[in-house]
């Protein structure tokens, strides 16, 4: 367990927000390209894709403009549904929609990891679960053997029963030690199947960030920052496990009336 705390950032709406998650997003690919010469990055679902495209796709809010590296981002999903890759309910199409098809050309083009659609249409959840672990393994783990893939950064939402990825409270899965990427059959949000990273993939990322708006997260917010009940919350483990390489990034809704925010930017 972490000793330090996370940061817990607050701006005044998501326009303000996004401004601000551009840097942080930047000097996260910065870091990483000087280590390694790519960004390895997950993302999740829910309102997080439209975030991140204005924070990315930004013209440099009035400051000189340095683009996002694009072509050298390997983008993989950190929860997924198990639908086809055209589904409403698809993170991928999202993704899609939202931030992938809107990238000028100049930027160039991420290489991106969607699930298996042949494994979606067995129908085998942990099926689909082990190709994405494949994936991974073939991307982190290609030269020699590694215990856990190291994420530059995960980009994260935060339900309002305290979920992250499609770790859900209470769950079995929350315990899950040994396996990168594993299979929920049910889950309480809907649709019920998906593939999640696991929590020690999480918290084994370099830099772990969650964007959480709106006034319908401020009860969340406060049992995962202020309660001792809300200890046991997936997004509150993931605060615990990954320390201050966790950053949240809140409206003033989400967090009204949490303890210790700090206001502006890190
Ligand atoms: O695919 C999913 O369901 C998501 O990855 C999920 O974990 C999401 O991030 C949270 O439910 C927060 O969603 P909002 O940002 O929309 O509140």
């Amino acid at each position: 367990m972490a000793s330090t705390q996370p940061n817990l950032l607050s701006f005044p709406n998501t326009n303000t927000l996004a401004e601000q998650l551009r840097p942080y997003v930047l000097a996260s690919q910065n870091a990483a390209l000087s280590r390694h010469d790519s960004f390895r990055i997950a993302v999740s679902g829910g309102s997080l894709p439209t975030v991140l495209a204005r924070a990315l796709l930004a013209d440099g809010n009035g400051t000189p403009k340095i683009p996002p590296q694009f072509s050298k981002w390997h983008i993989f999903f950190a929860d997924e549904r198990a639908v086809p890759l055209d589904h409403d309910d698809s993170n991928y199409r999202l993704l899609q929609e939202e931030l992938l098809s809107k990238i000028p050309a100049e930027l160039g083009a991420p290489t991106v990891y969607p699930i298996d659609a042949e494994a979606v249409k067995k129908d085998d959840t942990q099926e689909l679960a082990d190709h994405y672990q494949e994936d991974l393994m073939r991307v982190f783990a290609a030269k020699n053997s590694v215990k856990l893939p190291i994420f530059d950064l995960i980009l994260l939402g935060c339900g309002p029963d305290g979920h992250t990825c499609s770790l859900f409270p209470g769950h079995d899965l929350l315990r899950e030690k040994d396996a990168w990427v594993a299979a929920e059959n049910n889950s309480p949000k809907p649709p019920p199947k998906r593939i999640t990273l696991t929590l020690p993939v999480v918290t084994s990322a370099v830099h772990i960030a969650f964007v959480a708006t709106g006034a319908g997260k401020k009860d969340i917010m406060k049992a995962i920052f202020d309660s001792e009940e809300g200890r046991s919350l997936p997004s509150a483990l993931v605060n615990q496990g990954g320390g201050d390489k966790v950053s949240w990034f809140t409206d003033h809704a989400a967090i009204d009336g949490v303890a210790f925010p700090r206001r502006g930017s890190l």
